[in-house]
């Protein structure tokens, strides 16, 4: 089903959780809201589950204005990081929970087929006489998802669902959760602070800065046209270097790296520079090794000191570095922003090495 935020306030005493956010999810969609701490990413999941009210604004579900619809007549299912499963429940009532308490609750027998039906689509059948203590993290996710998905839900909201899992867990679960969601064609809404996890498991990802959705696109799009040196910063690990433009060529002094071509008008710049756009070469040179990632990729990752500046770069070519050894570096591009706000991609002035 297809959500409709618009213009959404909330403030809580002085504090503006949400300042005007407006979102679309079509029907089937799957969104991530990514942000950092305290942007606003659980009140609008809260207000959307109807966990919550706006002071201004309104949100819509299949058409339907939501305002004074209560919780458990949306037919959303919610997650939260702490699942919060009844302890003392197995897990079997667990997910029959929500059938339970409905208005208009189904028999005994029809309850008890959908969960085994609930249990064997995520997988863990054989769990259902367990209770929350006796099983994994891994595990009680899986429940925790069964029992939303238990209402029938027309929207799924998940808020840091795989924060309590072990990143090799978390990794499986993850893709487990997309699968499932296409296969079952709702609409989901993940919240994370995790790039990785959002731009991995969303067809888009909502930015979000201090109670604003700054941009809402693609993970390909948010990095290759980032809208504000924000959103810049905050995806593909890029190192924010100031700089200044000076007849179409950015300057990096006092730092002892290579101008870029970029076209914004004369004056102070932000670069942000993705690994890839920093190629280290070995041999001697003026940066330093200072970590190494993926060394078994072919192009590796590395962190190198320059001039006190840490930098995420890629090796260049195939040779082995070691930690510690010095090299030197060139620039193969950047993204740029002007003093007024506006975007460029730099490009190398020559190809020469730094140094
Ligand atoms: N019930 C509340 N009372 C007062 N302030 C609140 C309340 N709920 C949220 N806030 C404030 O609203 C802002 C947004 O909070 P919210 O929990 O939505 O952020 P978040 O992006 O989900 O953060 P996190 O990633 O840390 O969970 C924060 O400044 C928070 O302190």
């Amino acid at each position: 089903m297809s959500i409709e935020v618009r213009e959404i306030v909330r403030r809580f005493g002085a504090t503006a959780a949400l300042e005007g956010v407006s979102l679309h999810v079509a029907r089937g969609e799957f969104v991530a809201l990514l942000g950092p701490s305290g942007s606003g990413k659980t009140t609008l999941l809260r207000i959307l589950a109807g966990l919550e009210g706006s002071d201004v604004g309104s949100v819509r579900i299949e058409g339907e204005d939501m305002t004074g619809v209560p919780a458990r007549e949306r037919r959303i299912g919610v997650v939260f990081q702490h699942y919060a499963l009844f302890r003392h429940m197995t897990v079997l009532d667990n997910v029959a929970f929500g059938l339970r308490v409905r208005k208009r609750r189904p028999s005994a027998a029809e309850i008890a087929r959908r969960v085994r039906e609930l249990l064997a689509l995520v997988q863990i059948p054989e769990l259902e006489r367990r209770y929350p203590e006796q099983i994994s993290g891994g595990q009680r996710q899986r429940v925790a998802l069964a029992r939303a998905l238990a209402i029938e839900p027309r929207l799924l909201l998940l808020d840091e669902p795989f924060g309590a899992l072990d990143a090799l867990v978390r990794k499986d679960v993850r893709r487990w959760v997309r699968g499932l969601h296409d296969r079952l064609g709702i609409s989901t809404i993940l919240v994370t602070h995790d790039q990785e996890e959002a731009m991995e498991m969303a067809d888009r990802v909502a930015v979000m800065e201090r109670g604003r959705i700054v941009q809402c696109d693609t993970a390909e799009a948010l990095l290759r046209e980032p809208a504000t040196p924000f959103v810049a910063g905050f995806l593909g690990e890029a190192t924010r270097l100031d700089c200044h433009v000076r007849g179409g060529v950015a300057h990096f002094d006092p730092l002892p790296l290579p101008p870029l071509r970029v076209t914004l008008p004369d004056g102070p710049a932000q670069a942000f520079l993705r690994p890839g756009d920093i190629a280290v070469h070995a041999g001697p040179g003026p940066c330093t090794v200072r970590a190494l990632r993926d060394a078994a990729e072919e192009r590796a990752r590395l962190v190198v000191e320059f001039g006190g500046v840490l930098l995420d770069a890629t090796m260049a070519g195939g040779q082995p570095v070691q930690r510690g050894a010095s090299c030197r570096m060139a620039l193969r591009g950047g993204i740029l922003f002007g003093a007024d706000g506006r975007r460029a991609d730099a490009e190398p002035v020559v190809r020469v090495l730094a140094g």
